[in-house]
């Protein structure tokens, strides 16, 4: 009884009050939680924006990388045919790094492209960066008026310049087409390709460069690579001839428009020059065809773009490992089996590369995940190791980088093929999709069928030509 003593009965007055305060109480609780959860949704949200709006600050004022898109804006733009321009674009500082020192590794390294962005569309496609001009190309196009806003002043780093060609009904390149002077584009990148120099080794002492239209840019930037790169660093001049591989380009076009820097033959020398062969493309009695570029009696076209120039400076400097041959579709003259033989004649006498090589075997080439050589760096050239170790069954311990360095007497002569997927596939065959990446796949197409048991031979003697699609 006593327990109840002092308890109001249920449903008395007091009881309601209770009842009433309570739910009173209740009501204070959940606008008081309501209240702080709006309170802490807004600083979420405000979190998220000023996050997000300093994400775009710092992409704007990001150096050029390769997760985010970087700003550049057109500094000039140069219609060289009727359906190709140069398209040059310089990084906007906006109180970011300076790429001119990425941008310099970059050409140390040799084949790269960037990826560019349509805003509009959100699609990005790859651009491959033409060789910077030299101080004098540079001069002639001031001369020329086509340097845009007059400032090229690009040394190596800070400017870009792209051949694109604007394809029929093509997203990208008709967008960068109607771009002016002064717009911006947006640039992710550098994206980098195969490491030439290290993959030429110290016996590879050839390139050859089938280019199709725009695959010029790769050919060129292989070019400088390769000439330009080896004569900054070697000594007296007679080494330097000795030494320096040679880059042979053979260009294909659809339009003869497209032939840059195709000299015009004087009509006295065409009919002595109307057959195809030469015996071989350097030194040797080479007569020329009538598209190449070596004919002394030739005369200049007219309206020489940037590019024409860039190409004719490179012969002239190198004239002893530099050769650029032209084949124009409307002049049904292509690129044909024969044209092939004549410039891998001038293959050198690498040994044939170990199996197991990452950089001078046909056989790794074919599985490699990626064309970013960068990436296996560390991966040491297993040719001589091979070699030597011939009569030794048991496997030889795996190479250290640093002997890997230091390792001489290994390389290969080089193929590459560049330009639009079917030109590809025609002479070496398709790329193959495989576990989700683009790899090179076997050697097919015109190439291929020039190769026997899956080797070059050439004067029935083995050659270690290595062939990379790019
Ligand atoms: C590593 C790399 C580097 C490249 N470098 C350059 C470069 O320096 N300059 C350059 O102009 N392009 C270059 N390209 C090609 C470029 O990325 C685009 O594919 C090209 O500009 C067409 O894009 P688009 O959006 O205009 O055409 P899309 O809208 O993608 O295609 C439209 C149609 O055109 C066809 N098509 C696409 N490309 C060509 C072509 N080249 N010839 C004929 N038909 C085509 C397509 O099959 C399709 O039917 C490069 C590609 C790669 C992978």
């Amino acid at each position: 009884m006593r327990a109840t003593q002092g308890v109001p009965p249920a449903g008395g007055p007091q009881s309601q009050q209770q009842q009433q305060q309570q739910q009173q109480r209740g009501a204070n609780w959940r606008t008081w939680a309501l209240f702080n959860l709006a309170g802490l949704a807004a600083a979420f949200l405000a979190a998220v924006v000023l996050k997000t709006k300093n994400a775009q600050d710092s992409a704007k004022n990001a150096p050029m990388n390769t997760t985010s898109f970087s700003p550049f804006t057109i500094t000039s733009k140069e219609q060289v045919s009727p359906t190709a321009f140069v398209l040059s674009v310089r990084a906007d500082q906006g109180g970011g790094k300076d790429p001119s020192l990425l941008l310099r590794r970059v050409w140390e390294h040799g084949l790269w492209s960037v990826e560019v962005k349509q805003p509009q569309l959100q699609i990005a496609r790859h651009y491959t960066p033409l060789p910077p001009l030299t101080e004098e190309e540079k001069k002639d196009e001031v001369a020329r008026g086509s340097a845009g806003n007059g400032d090229s002043s690009n040394g190596e780093g800070e400017e870009l310049r792209f051949l694109i060609r604007k394809v029929d009904g093509g997203e990208m390149s008709t967008y960068l087409s109607k771009l002016q002077v002064g717009e911006k584009v947006w640039l992710r990148g550098p994206h980098l390709g195969f490491d030439i120099a290290r993959r030429l080794g110290d016996t590879g002492k050839h390139v050859v460069f089938l280019a199709g239209g725009t695959g010029i840019a790769p050919a060129l930037q292989v070019a400088r690579r390769v000439l330009d790169d080896h004569s900054s660093r070697t000594e007296t001049a007679s080494e330097r001839k000795e030494e320096k591989p040679t880059v042979s380009i053979l260009w294909a076009n659809r339009y003869a428009a497209d032939a840059l820097g195709r000299q015009q033959q004087s009509p006295q020398s065409s009919g002595a020059t109307k057959g195809r062969a030469i015996s071989s493309l350097f030194g040797g009695s080479a007569s020329p065809t009538p598209s190449d570029t070596s004919s002394e009696r030739q005369s200049q076209t007219p309206a020489d773009s940037t590019l024409a120039l860039q190409i004719r400076e490179l012969q002239a400097k190198h004239p002893d490992h530099f050769r650029i041959s032209y084949f124009v579709d409307e002049e049904r003259h292509f690129i044909s089996e024969h044209d092939l033989r004549l410039a891998l004649k001038d293959s050198s006498s690498s040994p044939t590369a170990s199996t197991m090589c990452t950089w001078h075997s046909p056989s790794q080439l074919v599985i490699l995940p990626d064309d970013n050589d960068l990436g296996r760096r560390a991966s040491p050239c297993t040719c001589l190791q091979d070699g030597n170790n011939n009569n030794n069954k048991s496997s030889p311990p795996p190479p250290t980088a640093a002997s890997a360095a230091t390792q001489t007497g290994a390389g290969a002569d080089l193929i590459c093929v560049s330009g639009p997927d079917g030109f590809v596939a025609a002479y070496a065959g398709p790329k193959r999709w495989f576990g989700g990446t683009e790899r090179q796949g076997p050697v097919r197409g015109i190439l291929g069928e020039m190769m026997e048991d899956g080797k070059f031979k050439i004067g029935g003697i083995e050659r270690n030509w290595l062939v990379l699609k790019l």
